[in-house]
């Protein structure tokens, strides 16, 4: 089976999630703001909730498919497993005498076993508790609730650490240090697991940290038409940018990159925090986002990127003309300014297709549900109380692998 994403709104076919576990009881408001997260979350409920959320997403035709069981099973790839405790086990990291200790240790552990650590993290207590060797320097100096592995908490946005872009995939070097460690897990899976490991598809991104080359999935809407619509954010940089419009052109695979200048606040990290698609030819966005200056790049002389700047004015016209349409229909809902900051905190905006003018949305998010179904779309609700807490709707946590074409 071939995988291919070539719309945000095509019949949603395979999407990988990850159902939040161990790694969220890591989350303590005093590691809460490094790690990402706005508050601490309660595990049961937030897996019930994703859970709806899954089951909503196979109700609609979409086979999900699970981050945890797509690492387990790449793990048994005795190359993929080795890959993937060199490159977190690094001694760099701990020190030579703590690596090996970890090494032995992290070598004797089933599959599954692994793929929890790798996601939970583990501390210096766990890792005594489950080795007979005598602690090293390194160590000794470490408070028992110290992590020797980082939790990736993370992890339940899959959109960001890859995103399929038309028939190829990015594996992406994020921006924050708490979110680079997912890359290896990603990666490894899109390189090892039988899945994939036997197709062919080539990567606009292959997950090493590149300097200043960052970019996440939230920041890539793939509007169709051979365009990629990408912010520029506090996450994703123009380099990186340019690195993939680079790779898409060379391989004919899209036709133009129009990067959306944002601004750098943690409330709109990404452009899906502010803007995502209903259908083919419909947005929703915030009302504090407005139109926004873009810089459009198409493939140029000599393999190089030909680049051309418009004004915020054009912003909505420089969508129709991507996507060859005389106009695009931007539906922002009529909220006074307090009522439209609180939605657009708690994703409002954040939807995700599952078919055209088919779309899933918290259920907190009501005056702009109603709005949406007042103008056609069909608004399916997932509770996100918990969920929510990370910063990231519907459309973060997934990572879409199979749309059908429209
Ligand atoms: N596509 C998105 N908007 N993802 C939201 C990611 C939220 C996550 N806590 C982060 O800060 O990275």
């Amino acid at each position: 089976m071939a995988y291919h994403v070539g719309s945000e709104v095509g019949r949603l076919r395979q999407v990988i999630l990850h159902r939040p576990g161990d790694e969220m009881t890591r989350l303590t408001p005093t590691n809460k703001d490094d790690l990402l997260f706005d508050d601490v979350l309660w595990l049961h409920r937030a897996q019930a909730e994703h859970d709806q959320f899954a089951h909503t997403l196979s109700s609609r035709g979409a086979e999900v498919l699970y981050l945890t069981e797509l690492l387990t099973e790449t793990l048994a790839v005795p190359e993929a497993r080795t890959h993937v405790l060199d490159a977190v086990l690094d001694p760099r990291s701990f020190g030579k005498a703590t690596a090996d200790m970890l090494h032995a240790w992290a070598s004797g552990l089933s599959d599954a076993d692994l793929a929890g650590v790798l996601v939970a993290g583990v501390t210096k207590a766990e890792l005594l508790a489950a080795t007979d060797e005598k602690p090293s320097l390194y160590l000794r100096t470490l408070a028992p609730s110290s992590f020797l592995l980082p939790p990736l908490p993370n992890h339940l946005f899959t959109r960001d650490t890859s995103c399929w872009i038309y028939d190829g995939v990015a594996i992406n070097s994020m921006r924050k240090p708490a979110r680079m460690s997912e890359t290896v897990n990603v990666g490894a899976i899109y390189r090892w697991h039988p899945r994939f490991a036997g197709e062919q598809f080539p990567t606009w991104a292959d997950g090493a940290a590149e300097g200043a080359a960052t970019l996440e999935g939230g920041d890539v809407l793939i509007i169709g038409n051979g365009a990629v619509l990408i912010g520029l954010s506090e996450r994703t940089s123009a380099v990186g940018v340019e690195r993939v419009a680079q790779r898409l052109f060379a391989a004919g695979a899209a036709t133009s990159v129009i990067a959306v200048d944002m601004p750098h606040v943690r409330a709109q990290m990404h452009l899906d925090t502010v803007m995502t698609m209903l259908d083919p030819e419909s947005f929703v966005r915030y009302a504090g986002f407005g139109p926004r200056d873009t810089l459009i790049l198409r493939p140029g002389p000599r393999g190089g990127l030909k680049v051309s700047g418009h004004r915020a004015s054009e912003f909505d016209r420089v969508l129709a003309r991507a996507l060859g349409l005389d106009a695009v229909r931007v539906l922002t809902p009529p909220q006074d300014a307090l009522t439209a900051e609180r939605e657009q905190w708690n994703d409002a905006c954040n939807v995700l297709a599952v078919a055209p003018g088919v779309v899933v949305a918290y259920e907190r998010n009501v005056a702009t549900s109603e709005f949406l179904r007042g103008h056609g779309i069909e608004v399916l609700e997932v509770p996100g109380g918990e969920l929510g807490r990370g910063r990231g709707g519907p459309r973060c946590m997934s990572c879409p692998v199979l749309r059908d074409p429209l």
